[in-house]
């Protein structure tokens, strides 16, 4: 079943996510990363990828694409909360990624906020 990452669970996964890019939402338990690539082609290219490998896991990211932006916020509704399937897919959405982008770095939260589980309730 679908559950919220334990604080030892966090602790040993998101640092790798955290140096790819992945920053913390304020005042959620969600991971967010934004890439910029050269054209909006290339943008739409790497969200068809990751839309085919989204519905293969039944796990589907909140995004939003302008231009050659994509804007991803990463968490799971079902349990309210950052499961497995949020770093699965964030891994997945790298991969995916490769160097055809820019990752925007100035935005959001160190993940090591979310490592304490009260980061959503206490913004911070
Ligand atoms: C019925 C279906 O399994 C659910 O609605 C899935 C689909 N995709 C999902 N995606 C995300 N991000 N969170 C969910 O809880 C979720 N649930």
């Amino acid at each position: 079943m679908t559950y919220v990452l334990t604080e030892n669970e966090r602790a040993e996964l998101l640092p790798d996510l955290g140096a790819t890019g992945w920053g913390a939402v304020p005042e959620r338990d969600a991971l967010r990363k934004i890439w910029k690539f050269r054209t909006f082609s290339e943008a739409w290219g790497f969200m068809s990828r990751v839309a085919l490998a989204a519905e293969k896991l039944n796990h589907h990211p909140e995004w939003t694409n302008i231009y050659n932006v994509v804007d991803v916020t990463l968490t799971t509704h079902a349990c309210d909360g950052l499961s497995r399937l949020d770093l699965d897919l964030a891994r997945r959405m790298d991969k995916i990624a490769g160097d055809a982008a820019e990752v925007q770095r100035n935005h959001s939260e160190p993940v090591e906020c979310l490592c304490r589980l009260q980061h959503m309730r206490d913004g911070g």
